[in-house]
C-alpha cells in the first residue's frame, strides 16, 4: 500500500509520520537525543494520561507542531503508567549512523502493549500477562488461543459462541485480539466484557485484520512453532476455530516484539468441561486471589502462598485456579507433599526451600533469552540459580512419581552455567550500552582493548613526571575530561616556561591547558580502544545471545520442574504450620469431612482477636445432598458453607485441607450465591443480581438425569468431546440468603422456588443458608434435605455465637440481639422487640392485623441496656485509678449513644 505524501513537512517530522501511518492506534514514543517525543494528537493524549507539558515548537506543513517528551531514562516508569491505562507503545529508536544529510534512520524496535509485556519492570511477578485472540467461527462456535509471552506455552480452547465470554473472564487476559471483521453484535458483547477487578475495568481490546484469522495459516504457524508435523502430539490437530484464533495470536505476538517466539514450544488444549467449573462469582465470593474490596490479601492464595520464587507463585495460582475433575493430577501433588512433609534432610521441604530461596525467574527470563531481551543482570541470576540447582537434584531423585519427573526435569542444561560464568561479569553493568559486561579472559581482543585504557593511568603518571623535569614546572598537570579529552595544565605564572612543542587547547581563568603531539596521539589511542572495546562487548553479547539459544528448551522446562518443586513445599510447609490433613479421594459421591476450618477467617481470628475458630463437620451424600441452613446473624453461617467449598477446591487442586479428615466424591463445579455487593457499574440493583446470579447457576448446574455437561463446540469438526459426567460426580452449590431483597413472601417464594429446584432437579450437593423460617419445613418433605443451625446462646439479654453446627432447625433468628451488638439505640431496639413480639402473636392468631408502628408500652423491657449492665459490671474496689478512668469514658460514650 502507498504511503500518503508527507512532502510538505520537514524532513524529521516526514519521517515521524511515514513511521506513524503503520500505528495508527499506538502511540509512537519517537527518539530524538536523550528524548523520546510524542507528536499531534498522541502528545495530547499521553500529556493528558501522563499529566506532562504539551508544547507546540516549530512548523511543519505551515502548522505549529504539537509535541511532548519523556527522558529516555525515565522511559519505563512513563510506559508502565501508560501501559497500566490500556495504552501500547511503539518505540522508536535511532538506527542509523549520524550523517549530516537528512535524518538519522529510525525504526519501531519494539511494541510494548497490555498483553504482551516482558519487561521485569512492566509485569506483576506473581501473576500473568495473557494476550488473547478470539474467533467467531461459523454456526456458533469460537475458537481461543492465548499465551503469556514470557511463557512457552500457547493454550488452545474451542466453545460455543455463547460461551466466550464465561471463557474470556475465566482466562482473564491483559488483552484481546479480535477481528475486525466480527458481526455487530458480537463486536458489541466483547466491548461490554469487564475484566474481574473491584471497578470491573473493560477490556483492553485490539482489532486485528480479519485476514488474519485463517484456520489453515494457524496451524500452519503453530506447525512452525513447534516444528513438527504434525499437531496430534497435542491433541491439537482438529481445532480449525482455534487454529484461526491462534494464527492472529502469533502473528501479532511476534509483531510486537519484532521476532519469532521460539521459547513457545508447547501446546496446551483445556477443554472447557475438563476443569471443576468455577465461574466468576465463585472466586470472587470464595476471596480467592482478590477480597471482595478488591484487595489482594487476605484471601486464599495470599494464605497458602509461601512460595520461594514468583514462579513457583504463579504456578501456585494457576492450580488454584484451574482444580481438574479428573483426580489424577491432584493425587500425584498430595503424594508428593507426604514425601516431602515427612522426607529427613535435603529432602525435606525445609531444605529444599532453602535451596530454591534466590532463586531467579529463570522463567521470564528464558523468555527474554529467546526474545534477545535478556539484560546481563538476569544472566548472573540465571547462572547463579543453575549452580544452586545442580546441588538440588540429588536431594528429590525418585522419591514419588512427580518427584521422580521434577527432578528429571531439574538438570540444568550442560554448559549454560559454564558459559554464562566465563562470559559475564560477577557485576555487570545494568545495560550492554555502557560497557562493563563482558568478563576478562572471555575474549582476547577484548582484553588488549581494555588494556589500552587500564595501562592509561601508568602512561599518563610517566608523562607527567618526564614532562616535569623536562620544562621544570613543579606543578604541571596530565589530566582527562570527557568534552576536551587529555591535556597538560600549566598555571599562569608558569607559562613562559612551555615548550615550543606544546600546543593550546584551551585557556582557563588562571591556567592554560595543552597537548603534545606524543600526548595527541596517545589520545587517538585510548579513545578509539574505549569505543572500539564498547562495540566489541556489544558484539560478544550477541555472540553469547546467540550461543544461549540452544538452551532455551531445557531452560524452559528447568523453569517448570523449579516452580513446581516450589509450590509443592509451599503447600508441604502449609500443611503442616497450619494443621491441615491430606484428603482422601473416592469414587462415590461424598463430601465427607470432619473438623472443617476457613483456613483465612482462623487466621485472621488467630491474628487479630487471639481467638480460635471453632471447627465444624459435614456431610453430604446422594442421600443427603443439601442442608438448609439457619441461625442468628452473625453466627457462622456463611463461614461454615465458604469453608465447605474452600475444603473441597483445595483438595482438587491437590493440597492439604483444614479439616481432622476430609474425604471426597468427585465434583464437577462450584456454585456460589453469596452476599450481593450492588452492581453499581452496571447499574443492577443488587435484588436484580441475585437473581441474575441464581439464575445463572441454576442453568449451569447439570440436572443429574442429563447425560453429561453441554459440548463445548457444535462445530461439526470439533474434537473437544464433551467429557461425560460420571455417575458419581456432584456440582456444590453454596446459597446465602437468597431471596432477602425483596419482600418477604415475594423472597419467601423464591427462596423456596428454587431450594426445590435444586433439590429435585439439579440433585446438587446444595448448602442452602436462609433466614426464612419457614424454609426450615422443606426437609420435612424434600428426603435429601436435612435442617442444620449455627448455634448461638443466650446469657440475660445478651447472645452469645457458639459457631456451631447442629442438626435441626434453629429456634429463633436473635437479630434484635445482634442489632443490640452493633450499638442501635435502646428506644428503637424496645421498638422492634414489640413489633415482633406483635408480629409473633399476630402470626399464630391466623394473621391479624399488626400495627408495626404502635409506640411500645413504656414497661416493655426490663432487661437491663447496655449503659446499666456496662455499669452493673463494674466492682469499683477492684479498679486501678486508671482502669477507673477509662471505665467513666466507657460509660459516658455508652450514654451518649443511647441518647442519640
Ligand atoms: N466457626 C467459627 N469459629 C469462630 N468464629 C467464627 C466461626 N464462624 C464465624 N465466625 C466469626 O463470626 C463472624 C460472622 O460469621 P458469618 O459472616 O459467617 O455469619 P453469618 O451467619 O453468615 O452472618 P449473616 O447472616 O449476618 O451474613 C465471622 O467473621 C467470624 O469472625
Amino acid at each position: 500500500m502507498d504511503k500518503p505524501d508527507f512532502s510538505a513537512h520537514t524532513p524529521m517530522m516526514a519521517q515521524y509520520l511515514g513511521l506513524k501511518v503503520d500505528f495508527p492506534d499506538t502511540l509512537v514514543f519517537y527518539r530524538m537525543g536523550d528524548f523520546y517525543e510524542l507528536f499531534y494528537a498522541d502528545a495530547e493524549k499521553a500529556a493528558a494520561l501522563l499529566d506532562i507539558t504539551l508544547t507546540r515548537r516549530g512548523q511543519s506543513a505551515g502548522q505549529p507542531v504539537v509535541m511532548c517528551g519523556v527522558p529516555f531514562h525515565a522511559m519505563e516508569g512513563y510506559l508502565a503508567k501508560l501501559i497500566k491505562l490500556g495504552e501500547s507503545v511503539a518505540i522508536c529508536e535511532q538506527v542509523g549512523e549520524v550523517t549530516g544529510k537528512g535524518p538519522v534512520e529510525r525504526k519501531v524496535v519494539r511494541v510494548v502493549t497490555p498483553g504482551t509485556l516482558t519487561d521485569t519492570e512492566l509485569l506483576a511477578d506473581k501473576s500473568e500477562s495473557i494476550l488473547l485472540a478470539v474467533h467467531q467461527g461459523p454456526r456458533n462456535s469460537c475458537g481461543l488461543a492465548w499465551l503469556s509471552v514470557t511463557q512457552g506455552e500457547i493454550h488452545l480452547g474451542e466453545c460455543a459462541a455463547d460461551e466466550m465470554e464465561a471463557w474470556v473472564v475465566r482466562i482473564a487476559p491483559s488483552e484481546l485480539l479480535v477481528s475486525a471483521d466480527v458481526t455487530a453484535s458480537f463486536a458489541q458483547r466483547i466491548k461490554a466484557l469487564r475484566l474481574n477487578t473491584a471497578q470491573g475495568v473493560a477490556l483492553s481490546t485490539t482489532s486485528r485484520p480479519g485476514w488474519q484469522f485463517d484456520a489453515a495459516l494457524g496451524q500452519r504457524k503453530l506447525l512452525l512453532q513447534m516444528q513438527a508435523a504434525s499437531l496430534a502430539a497435542w491433541q491439537a490437530d482438529a481445532l480449525p476455530q482455534a487454529h484461526a484464533a491462534a494464527a492472529a495470536l502469533l502473528n501479532y505476538a511476534e509483531h510486537t516484539q519484532g521476532r519469532t517466539l521460539s521459547h513457545v514450544q508447547t501446546i496446551r488444549v483445556q477443554r472447557g468441561d475438563a476443569g471443576i467449573e468455577l465461574p466468576l462469582s465463585t472466586r470472587r465470593n470464595l476471596e480467592l486471589t482478590q477480597t471482595l474490596r478488591g484487595e489482594d490479601s487476605p484471601t486464599l492464595f495470599s494464605l497458602i502462598d509461601t512460595c520461594m520464587t514468583s514462579m513457583g507463585s504463579r504456578a501456585l495460582k494457576r492450580w488454584l485456579l484451574e482444580p481438574q475433575r479428573d483426580r489424577s493430577e491432584a493425587a500425584l501433588r498430595l503424594q508428593a507433599i507426604a514425601t516431602l512433609r515427612d522426607a529427613p534432610g535435603a529432602a525435606g521441604w525445609q531444605k529444599l526451600r532453602e535451596q530454591l530461596k534466590g532463586s531467579s525467574d529463570v522463567e521470564r527470563i528464558t523468555a527474554r533469552i529467546a526474545l534477545r531481551q535478556v539484560r546481563p543482570r538476569e544472566l548472573v541470576a540465571l547462572q547463579f540459580t543453575l549452580q544452586k540447582t545442580e546441588l538440588l537434584t540429588p536431594a528429590i531423585a525418585a522419591q514419588t512419581a512427580l518427584l521422580a519427573e521434577i527432578s528429571s526435569r531439574l538438570l540444568p542444561p550442560v554448559g549454560c552455567a559454564a558459559l554464562l560464568q566465563r562470559a559475564i561479569l560477577e557485576e555487570p553493568a545494568a545495560l550492554v550500552r555502557d560497557g562493563g559486561v563482558i568478563a576478562g579472559g572471555f575474549d582476547a581482543e577484548l582484553d588488549e582493548l581494555r588494556a589500552i585504557q587500564t595501562n592509561c593511568d601508568g602512561f599518563l603518571l610517566d608523562l607527567e613526571t618526564r614532562e616535569k623535569a623536562r620544562t621544570g614546572i613543579a606543578n604541571l598537570k596530565v589530566q582527562f575530561n570527557r568534552v576536551h579529552g587529555f591535556y597538560i595544565e600549566i598555571t599562569q605564572g608558569q607559562l613562559d616556561k612551555v615548550p615550543d612543542d606544546y600546543r593550546r587547547r584551551q585557556t582557563l581563568k588562571n591556567a592554560e591547558r595543552f597537548i603534545t603531539p606524543e600526548l595527541k596521539a596517545f589520545e587517538d589511542k585510548a579513545l578509539s580502544a574505549q569505543e572500539r572495546a564498547l562495540a566489541r562487548e556489544k558484539w560478544l553479547y550477541e555472540q553469547i545471545l546467540d550461543a544461549l539459544q540452544a538452551f532455551v528448551p531445557r531452560l524452559g522446562q528447568l523453569a517448570q520442574a523449579l516452580a513446581s518443586l516450589d509450590a509443592l513445599c509451599a503447600l508441604a510447609e502449609r500443611s503442616l504450620t497450619l494443621n491441615w490433613c491430606a484428603p482422601v479421594f473416592v469414587r462415590e459421591p461424598c463430601i465427607d469431612i470432619q473438623r472443617g476450618r476457613h483456613p483465612v477467617v482462623e487466621a485472621r481470628l488467630a491474628e487479630t482477636a487471639n481467638a480460635s475458630f471453632i471447627a465444624n463437620d459435614t456431610s453430604l451424600g446422594p442421600r443427603q445432598r443439601m442442608q438448609v441452613i439457619t441461625g442468628p446473624n452473625m453466627g457462622g453461617k456463611s463461614t461454615y458453607m465458604r469453608q465447605v467449598a474452600i475444603i473441597v477446591l483445595l483438595a482438587s487442586m491437590g493440597s492439604y485441607v483444614p479439616a481432622a479428615s476430609c474425604r471426597l466424591g468427585p465434583i464437577d463445579a462450584i456454585h456460589t450465591r453469596i452476599g450481593a455487593a450492588d452492581d453499581l457499574a452496571n447499574a443492577q440493583s443488587t435484588f436484580m443480581m441475585e437473581m441474575t446470579e441464581a439464575a445463572q447457576i441454576l442453568h449451569a448446574v447439570t440436572p443429574r438425569e442429563a447425560p453429561g455437561r453441554p459440548k463445548l463446540t457444535d462445530s461439526p469438526r470439533g474434537t473437544s468431546e464433551a467429557q461425560p459426567r460420571s455417575r458419581g460426580e456432584y456440582s456444590l452449590v453454596l446459597m446465602d440468603e437468597i431471596g432477602r431483597g425483596t419482600s418477604t413472601f415475594d423472597g419467601l417464594a423464591l427462596a423456596s422456588g428454587i431450594a426445590a429446584h435444586l433439590h429435585d432437579k439439579t440433585q446438587a450437593f446444595t448448602l442452602f443458608a436462609t433466614h426464612y423460617f419457614e424454609l426450615t419445613e422443606f426437609p420435612a418433605k424434600h428426603r435429601a434435605a436435612i435442617n442444620v443451625h449455627v448455634s448461638a446462646a443466650e446469657a440475660g439479654s445478651e447472645i452469645v455465637f457458639l459457631h456451631e453446627i447442629q442438626a435441626g432447625p434453629a429456634s429463633r433468628s436473635y437479630g434484635i440481639h445482634v442489632a443490640r451488638l452493633a450499638g442501635m439505640p435502646t428506644p428503637v431496639l424496645n421498638h422492634a422487640r414489640h413489633a415482633l413480639d406483635a408480629l409473633e402473636t399476630g402470626a399464630s392468631a391466623s394473621r391479624a392485623q399488626v400495627d408495626l408502628f404502635a409506640p411500645p408500652p413504656a414497661s416493655l423491657d426490663n432487661s437491663p441496656g447496655p449503659l446499666e449492665s456496662a455499669l452493673n459490671d463494674i466492682q469499683p474496689d477492684a479498679l486501678t485509678p486508671r482502669e477507673a478512668l477509662d471505665a467513666l469514658y466507657r460509660l459516658k460514650k455508652l450514654a451518649q449513644r443511647e441518647q442519640a
